[in-house]
């Protein structure tokens, strides 16, 4: 049986929504901003790069997202459409708003930052209205992206397309993706992203993104069996703490805890790793693979992602991230 039991006969696996950006990320790496001259454009946006490394896994992959009205909005929807994703459910905004930008500065391989263009952003413009609940009907499973939880509409409507995956049995993802940036306080972000892990069914974050969701309600534990017994009791099959270069360690509600190291590989920038290990884990689940050899493939094609230039663009396939796990097997 597999861990996570997916519904069957639904023609898309898995619907994200959230995010569509752009990311523009330094040509002279290892140079702080400052010195920085020129950017390559690529898409961006978490739910977005997720989308692409599930798309080129192989899974039947769609969005919910609204776009700018401009040539940046263009450029995204026409990315997606390349990936094989589904873009039908792609609104463009009539209101002015803009598209998200993130400068990213590679000062080392370990000091990466992002300098966020977020004021007026389309993807928060997201309406309930926007998200259909026949569209949600027809996958075995949602992503749902914690950042487009930051700002109304968009929070209703993930909050809506929360509701629609539940009423039809489809499965929830949440990755919190904290981004500071985008909200008003720490406590709100605890409490918004805490009302949706409650009601998802895997959980995907790193150790102080559980702790912002864990801090509002009592003492602070910073500890991952902490963390799993409190999500296990709710809905969540398994929790997936993340943590950075040290691995990752995941937990199922028949009581097995997993653990994954990394893969060695020579890192460029610390950014995309989380969107490339999520994406890689979600597709593993999705064959019906133990929860170990998700861990590991996702690892995997984490390590390649980190190795690369762009986050979306670099998403590896099937047989590059099993080329890794071989390699370091043999
Ligand atoms: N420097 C690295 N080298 C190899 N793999 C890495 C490295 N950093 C992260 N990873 C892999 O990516 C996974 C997710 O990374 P993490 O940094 O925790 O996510 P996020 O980017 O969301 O903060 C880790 O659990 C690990 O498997
Ligand atoms: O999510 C964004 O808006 C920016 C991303 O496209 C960016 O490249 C990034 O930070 C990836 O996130 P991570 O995988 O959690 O490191």
């Amino acid at each position: 049986m597999n861990t996570i039991p997916f519904s069957q006969d639904r023609p898309l696996d898995l619907i994200a929504i959230g995010r569509l950006c752009i990311d523009m990320n330094a040509n002279e790496i290892n140079r702080p901003m400052e010195e920085t001259l020129t950017f390559t454009k690529y898409l961006g946006g978490s739910p977005a790069n997720i989308a692409v490394a599930a798309a080129r896994l192989g899974l039947r992959t769609g969005f919910i997202g609204k776009v700018a009205n401009d040539q940046f909005g263009n450029y995204i929807t026409s990315y997606l459409v390349k990936e094989g994703i589904d873009t039908g459910n792609i609104v463009v905004d009539r209101t002015g708003a803009v598209t998200g930008l993130a400068f990213t500065e590679i000062k080392s391989s370990e000091d990466c930052s992002i300098l966020m263009y977020r004021d007026n952003v389309a993807d928060l413009k997201l309406e309930p209205k926007d998200v259909k609940e026949e569209y949600i009907r027809q996958s075995k499973a949602i992503l749902i992206s914690g950042t487009a939880l930051s700002k109304s509409p968009s929070r209703e409507a993930v909050f809506m397309a929360l509701e629609y995956a539940i009423k039809h049995n489809v499965l929830v993802f949440f990755d919190v993706d904290y981004r500071p940036y985008s909200w008003n306080s720490p406590e709100e972000t605890g409490i918004y992203c805490r009302m949706v892990a409650e009601k998802s069914d895997v959980i995907i974050a790193g150790r102080e993104e559980f702790d912002l969701m864990e801090a509002p309600f009592g003492e602070l534990r910073h500890d991952d069996w902490y963390t799993a017994e409190t999500w296990l009791r709710c809905k969540a099959k398994l929790v997936m703490v993340k943590h950075g270069s040290n691995g990752s360690i995941s937990f199922t509600n028949d009581g097995k805890t997993f653990r994954s190291g990394t893969y060695p590989t020579i890192v460029v920038k610390t950014f995309g790793a989380g969107d490339s290990f999520a994406g890689a884990f979600i597709y593993g689940l999705f064959q019906g693979w133990s929860v170990d050899r998700c861990q590991k493939f996702g690892s995997a094609s984490a390590s390649i992602v980190v190795a690369s230039h762009s986050c979306s663009d670099a998403m590896p396939t099937v047989e590059q991230i099993q080329a890794v796990i071989d390699r370091n097997e043999n």
